[in-house]
């Protein structure tokens, strides 16, 4: 089942091109998006959070086209989004910052209650909820972003670099959870930490320089690294991988004759 569709899709920010003829297909389960530096996977995350714009191509997100501003409404309803750089709200306590969110994403007010007081738990800050945002550390504003993003359990889970900031034990708790949300919700995961894609992740998109490099499983992406031998650059199978796919993704092909 697809519940993100996207056919021919070019992002451009000014003469930049960011994303150019990406194709993709994705369905319930955690997504790794991987890629270095400029990729394009901030810029294919806002697309799909419906904050940005396509500059060419077609997206369609739980059956909804996004390129028709009326759609958009009802997709937001559904769908988290833990944009790289969060804003919120100093003031607010962690609670009512949570709260929030979730009335602006159309919830009925008397779910609202429980539905705070279950996100922050899952992210670990339930003894915090009466806590000014302003008080809180790099790390747990990152786990208020990730509780704000699940608030309304959504279908569509978008979460631009989560673990940034996150202590060792706090991302080992984010992938256990992440593996419970992509039971049911489609998960996409930017990140630099390889690690995270191969525990959490069911499938992983390896961007580079605006195009698709490599679609597959993190074992399958592993299989790679592993095929190039000693030489492999990487500490670990999947990172031997991801230079490995990302190197031949750049070889240009000798012409047939
Ligand atoms: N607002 C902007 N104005 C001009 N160029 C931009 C803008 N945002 C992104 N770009 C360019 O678009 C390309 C893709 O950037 P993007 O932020 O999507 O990459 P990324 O894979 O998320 O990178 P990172 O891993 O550094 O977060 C880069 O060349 C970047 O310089």
């Amino acid at each position: 089942m697809s519940t993100i569709r996207v056919s021919g899709l070019r992002v451009r920010h000014r003469r930049t091109v960011a994303l150019d003829a990406v194709d993709l297909d994705l369905g319930p389960g955690v997504h790794g998006l991987l890629g270095p530096n400029g990729a394009g996977k901030t810029s294919l995350i806002r697309v799909l959070a419906t904050v940005a714009q396509a500059s060419a191509g077609r997206v369609e997100i739980l059956g909804e086209d996004v390129g028709e501003p009326a759609r958009r409404g009802a997709v937001r309803a559904r769908l988290g989004y833990l944009p790289q750089e969060f804003g919120y709200y100093p003031g607010f306590t962690v609670r009512e910052f949570v709260a929030y969110v979730a009335w602006l994403k159309d919830m009925t007010a008397a779910d609202v209650p429980a539905a705070v007081e279950l996100a922050l738990h899952r992210v670990g800050l339930g003894d915090r909820a009466d806590a000014k945002v302003k008080t809180l550390s790099g790390g747990m504003v990152r786990r208020l972003g990730i509780a704000q993003a699940i608030v309304n359990e959504p279908e569509i889970l978008l979460l631009d670099e989560p673990t940034a900031g996150l202590d060792p034990e706090q991302r080992v708790e984010f992938r256990a959870l992440l593996r419970e949300l992509g039971v049911r919700a489609t998960v996409l995961v930017s990140t630099h930490l390889v690690e995270d894609v191969a525990a959490a992740c069911t499938e992983v998109t390896l961007l580079d320089a605006g195009r698709v490099a490599y679609r597959g499983t993190p074992a399958s992406l592993s299989a790679v690294g592993e095929a190039t031998g000693p030489d492999g650059i990487g500490d670990s199978g999947i990172e031997r991988g991801y230079t490995a796919a990302l190197r031949a993704h750049r070889t240009p092909v000798e012409p047939t004759r």
